[in-house]
């Protein structure tokens, strides 16, 4: 069944992992869901013991706990989209793809293919690449970095425009979803370029749609990519076509990159400023 919005103020949900210094995961999520005029949800897919400088330990709930909070969230609340993001193991994919299926109306869902930290720590054991895979066809739009689209792609990592392209459709044909490739690990120069595949429709090839940036020097780039797919769930859910959500989302973020060194967080890759555009 199609979705349709019939509240003012939408009702999103993350399902995702945790980041007690407030930069990425749930937390991140949540400020970006408010930035974004969407009232925010939360399911905890994993408890994170992690800062601004890297990943110390993982705690994982029972599964029957994670259905439970699922379970809780759409029993009783209509819920306008969706956004996952860390999933962490094989146990936890199946656990959240049982729920969605069973589920009577299904709402845009993004998935960020959450893999490894900004830190370089890992998110998702090796061993449930497999299942992430997977799980990709539910959602409507996914959002891997380049190395995580590389894996998707069953390729090595791309190193130009071209190559992410080629990638990015090839991953948008073989599960007919929107992949929105980030480059913010490209070497482009003083632009960060972000780009918007469409899978190929019958007789015709596959939609690119290119969004440039300045970039930003800064360090604090820790949950950015949570950020991106939280804010482009609560645009859909209002409505926003996938092009201009990503319009809107890349200069919010440049915005929040910006204002991240009015933050005083942590010693490593500090968390980006969700409300810079807010805080006159
Ligand atoms: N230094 C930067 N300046 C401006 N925008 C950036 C910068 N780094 C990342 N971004 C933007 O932030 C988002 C996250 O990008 P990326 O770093 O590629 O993903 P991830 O955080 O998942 O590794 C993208 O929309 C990207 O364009
Ligand atoms: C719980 C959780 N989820 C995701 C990330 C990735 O964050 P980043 O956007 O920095 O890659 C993270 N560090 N922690």
């Amino acid at each position: 069944m199609t979705h349709t919005l019939t509240r003012p103020i939408p009702n999103v949900l993350t399902i995702a992992g945790t980041d007690p210094t407030g930069g990425a995961g749930i937390q991140a999520d949540l400020k970006s869901f408010a930035a974004h005029r969407s009232y925010g949800m939360s399911v905890v897919t994993a408890l994170v013991a992690q800062n601004t400088q890297g990943v110390r330990e993982i705690h994982l709930p029972p599964m029957s706990f994670l259905s439970s909070q699922l379970r809780a969230v759409s029993d009783d609340v209509a819920i306008d989209a969706v956004k996952i993001g860390m999933l962490g193991t094989a146990e936890v994919v199946e656990t959240v793809a049982t729920w969605w299926d069973g589920l009577d109306d299904h709402p845009p869902l993004v998935l960020d293919p959450v893999m490894v930290a900004t830190s370089g720590d890992r998110l998702l054991v090796a061993e449930a690449e497999e299942a992430l895979i997977g799980f990709v066809h539910r959602a409507d739009l996914i959002t891997p970095n380049v190395p995580e689209l590389a894996l998707l792609a069953g390729a090595d990592q791309a190193c130009t425009a071209q190559e992410l392209v080629a990638q990015a459709e090839a991953v948008a044909d073989a599960h007919s979803v929107q992949v929105l490739a980030k480059g913010g690990h490209l070497d482009t120069g003083e632009e960060v370029t972000d780009l918007l595949i469409s899978p190929a429709a019958a007789g015709s090839r596959a939609q690119t749609l290119s969004f440039s940036s300045p970039r930003v020097h800064t360090r604090n780039t820790h949950g950015t990519g949570c950020s991106v797919s939280a804010a482009l769930a609560a645009l859909r859910a209002r409505g926003f076509s996938w092009e201009a959500a990503v319009t809107t989302v890349k200069e919010w973020m440049t915005q929040a990159l910006q204002g991240s060194e009015d933050l005083d967080v942590g010693a490593g890759h500090g968390p980006i400023q969700h409300f810079a555009q807010l805080w006159v």
